[in-house]
């Protein structure tokens, strides 16, 4: 479970992204953030993996306080936590499966990792994820040659060779046409379902958010405004999330 009590952050010299901010999300489920640009979204997921630091309040996860680790400590714990970007970041001068393979490097010997030295038994691993993802025809494939929606499931093959117990997704279908963007909700609920992960997903389409979470965090100005199952936030919530932006519920 992870669990977030409290939070609150403000950048050097900004105004305070988020305030107070508590929630609970339970493995197994998909946990989606919604809210309108600059609620605190992408803060709130940078927190989680100490990517950035809090200035009070408390992340529990693996019944640890991520926020008072030491480095060796949070290094083991960020092995557990996967993260899917909107823009890949993926290497596009490698295939896929070489891609996928980086993505157990934390897992490696720092030999081993920096001399890209991978068993037999990862690369069969790698393959199989990459199967799961619909790409078994695009093992070879060098990423700058695939799709927008292909790349992204290259990007989850990736973190799952990293065996995470959780997964953060920030805007993960931003950049995606809509075929593509149901083939990789679609995967992520299935890690949620079948793998018992813990998948939490920032996004900006609430009719996905709606479809897709079994648990909805509303954000506005760095305050939870709505926290609870997907099938009771109400039209009058949706308002409440996006008060004051320029969003219009379809
Ligand atoms: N590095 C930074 N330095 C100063 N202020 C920042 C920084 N990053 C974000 N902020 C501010 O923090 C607030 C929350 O930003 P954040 O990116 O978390 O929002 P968001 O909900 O993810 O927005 P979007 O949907 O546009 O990505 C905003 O007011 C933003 O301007």
């Amino acid at each position: 479970m992870l669990e977030v009590k409290q939070l609150t952050k403000t950048y050097d010299g900004g105004k305070r992204s988020l305030q107070d901010v508590s929630f609970t999300a339970q493995p197994g489920e998909v946990t989606v953030i919604i809210g309108p640009s600059g609620a605190g979204k992408t803060t709130l997921l940078r927190s989680i993996n100490q990517l950035i630091t809090d200035d009070s309040g408390q992340i529990r996860f693996d019944d640890q306080d991520i926020c008072a680790l030491n480095k060796r400590d949070l290094k083991h714990i960020r092995s557990k936590i996967g993260m899917i970007f909107q823009n890949y970041n993926l290497i596009e001068s490698l295939t896929t499966i070489e891609n996928v393979l980086h993505g157990g490097l934390a897992r490696k010997s720092t030999i081993a990792g920096v001399l890209s030295l991978y068993t037999k038994q990862e690369k069969e691993e790698a393959l199989q994820l990459i199967d799961e993802v619909g790409l078994k025809d695009f093992a070879f494939q060098y990423c700058s040659d695939l799709s927008g929606g292909q790349k992204q499931r290259v990007g989850i093959a990736r973190s799952l060779m990293q065996h995470p117990e959780m997964i953060l997704c920030d805007e993960p279908i931003a950049s995606l046409d809509p075929k593509s963007t149901i083939i990789v909700m679609d995967i992520l609920k299935k890690l949620a379902k079948k793998r018992g992960m813990l998948v939490l997903i920032n996004l900006h389409q609430v009719d996905i958010a709606k479809e897709y979470a079994d648990h909805i965090i509303g954000l506005n100005d760095g305050h939870i405004v709505f926290d609870g199952p997907a099938d009771q936030a109400s039209s009058q919530d949706i308002e409440r999330i996006y008060r004051d932006s320029a969003f219009v519920t379809s």
